[in-house]
């Protein structure tokens, strides 16, 4: 079942500033209806703050956010975090429909379905593994039918087995829900597993843009693939350069 109404983000010149520490500059960028944008970029690059400001959870300093319906409607948001936030005094259904009303556990049961969990929506979150608790979240994310889905490292502290199957699964359900989406991930190959476009944050502000024009689902061993992940990870590891262009001393 797709959201009813999908959404268009705009930023225009957003900057953030954490009393002096500038730590996003001048960010713009349009995520169109449906679109899967993937973040990448080196520790403290300011990926996750982005993602806070588009979710709410920051205010920004300078610049314009839009977030627009195709009907007009409000705008739904949902973000999943690398930790699961899960209550481990609620069951699995009861995380999932938590604040939400009666009549739409027939719909969580559903993703809960959706997501392989149908067997487990009795258990308590301690009973569950980390891939399964990180599905559970997912399952509580959509349950929402959000138009926009943030994820940030959803998927970053699990083992290279399971994460492979949760980027699987995050593709199955985007294709079902057409939700728009903003992955932040350190895993290159992940993001251009999944994304239709791979944005390079460095330093507060957005150093590249890789469109990733793909069929789905893409072979990790497509040649172009290789090739983009190549370029990227030697933008990730570029020295800084100083104001002369010349390397600067570590
Ligand atoms: N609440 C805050 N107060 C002050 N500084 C902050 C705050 N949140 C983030 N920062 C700073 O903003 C910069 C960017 O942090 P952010 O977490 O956005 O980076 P990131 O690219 O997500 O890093 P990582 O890949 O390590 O998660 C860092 O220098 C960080 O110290």
């Amino acid at each position: 079942m797709a959201s009813e109404s999908q959404v268009t983000l705009t930023l225009e010149h957003i900057g953030k500033r954490f009393g002096t520490r500038e730590v996003l500059r001048n960010i713009n960028l349009t995520v169109k209806p449906g679109e899967l944008v993937a973040l990448i970029g080196a520790s403290g690059g300011g990926k996750t703050t982005l993602l806070r400001v588009v979710a709410g959870l920051e205010e920004i300093t300078s610049g314009k956010l839009t977030l627009s319906t195709e009907n007009g409607q409000p705008s739904r948001t949902r973000v999943v975090f690398q930790e699961d936030r899960l209550l481990p005094w609620l069951n699995v259904i009861n995380n999932v429909t938590l604040g939400l009303p009666k009549n739409t556990h027939p719909y969580a049961y559903h993703i809960l379905e959706s997501v392989g969990l149908a067997e487990r929506t009795g258990d308590w979150p301690s009973q569950l593994s980390g891939g399964q608790r990180q599905r559970v979240s997912l399952a509580r994310a959509l349950t929402h039918k959000p138009h926009l889905l943030l994820l940030d490292e959803p998927f970053g502290a699990l083992d290279a087995l399971t994460r492979g199957e949760m980027q699987k699964l995050l593709e199955n359900l985007w294709n079902t829900h057409k939700f728009t989406a903003i992955l932040v991930t350190h895993d290159i190959e992940e993001a251009l597993q999944l994304a239709d476009r791979v944005i390079v944050l460095r330093d507060g502000e957005i150093a590249r843009e890789v469109v990733v024009d793909l069929p789905r689902p893409r072979k990790r061993s497509d040649a172009h693939l290789w090739e983009l992940a190549e370029s990227l990870e030697k933008d990730l590891h570029q020295p800084e350069l100083n104001l002369s262009g010349e390397v600067a001393a570590s």
